[in-house]
């Protein structure tokens, strides 16, 4: 019965960490960052405009989603049909800060998260990444980190992720989609400074594995102290 949250900026990390240390520690994985990519491809079948923020809210509000939370298989379900892929393509990375950034809509996925979360701490427990987590969306977690990694980190290895190249010319066609988006976002969400009680974590030069283990000793040591 365990919760446990996670922010950090775009390229941090926070997915596959969060999923190693919910693998690790048997815990369910929420992925936050998924449901606003699925309220965006939704939003853009069901109103098209996604700047017609009222629309795009009730649209949201009634937006039929099940979120996996096996951190070896986290399907996102939209009116039954798996999406997972669909929501990861550049179209929907480019326009999901337009949907993340309605008010209305943050409301709506809040409550969700944290239905979600409630149901999961009666259980094992829960590890939860998104931007606002640590602050907004379970600010009483068990252990809150906020995960960090350089700006050049950051770029090369979404970069490698998706061109499979971090020369200059790929970091440049990932810039969009790490440094603009992250600006967007934090007109809304606060995870570039840790707020009160969230340990940071900087993976600028750790490997993934060694990241899991930074994170899992910040929930030994928080855990332990309660
Ligand atoms: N510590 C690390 N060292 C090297 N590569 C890493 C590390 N952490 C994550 N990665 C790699 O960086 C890429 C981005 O990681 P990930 O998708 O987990 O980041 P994220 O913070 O969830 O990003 P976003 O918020 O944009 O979805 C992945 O290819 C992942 O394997
Ligand atoms: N708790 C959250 C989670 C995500 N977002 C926004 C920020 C991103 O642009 C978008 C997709 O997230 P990603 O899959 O890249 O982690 O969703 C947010 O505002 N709050």
């Amino acid at each position: 019965m365990v919760v446990i949250a996670v922010d950090g900026p775009s390229g941090s990390g926070k997915s596959s960490v969060s999923k190693g240390v919910a693998r690790r520690l048997g815990l369910a994985y929420l992925d936050t960052g998924a449901m606003y990519r699925a309220a965006t491809l939704w939003a853009m079948d069901a109103v098209g405009d996604l700047a017609d923020a009222e629309r795009v809210a009730a649209a949201v509000r009634g937006m039929p989603l099940e979120m996996g939370l096996d951190p070896d298989a986290p399907a996102v379900r939209l009116d039954g049909r798996d999406v997972s892929a669909a929501i990861r393509t550049t179209e929907v990375s480019t326009e999901v800060s337009k949907v993340a950034t309605n008010l209305d809509v943050r409301a709506e996925l809040r409550r969700r998260q944290r239905e979600i979360i409630d149901v999961a701490a009666q259980a094992a427990g829960i590890v939860a990444e998104g931007r606002d987590i640590t602050t907004v969306v379970a600010p009483d977690a068990d252990a809150r980190v906020l995960l960090t990694a350089s700006e050049e980190a950051r770029l090369r290895r979404r970069s490698l992720e998706v061109h499979g190249a971090a020369d200059a010319a790929a970091v440049e066609a990932t810039r969009d989609q790490v440094v603009r988006r992250d600006r967007d976002d934090a007109t809304v969400s606060q995870f570039q400074v840790a707020a009160d009680g969230v340990v940071t974590v900087d993976s600028s030069d750790l490997d993934l594995e060694e990241t899991i283990e930074a994170v899992l000793a910040v929930v030994a040591q928080v855990t332990a102290a309660r």
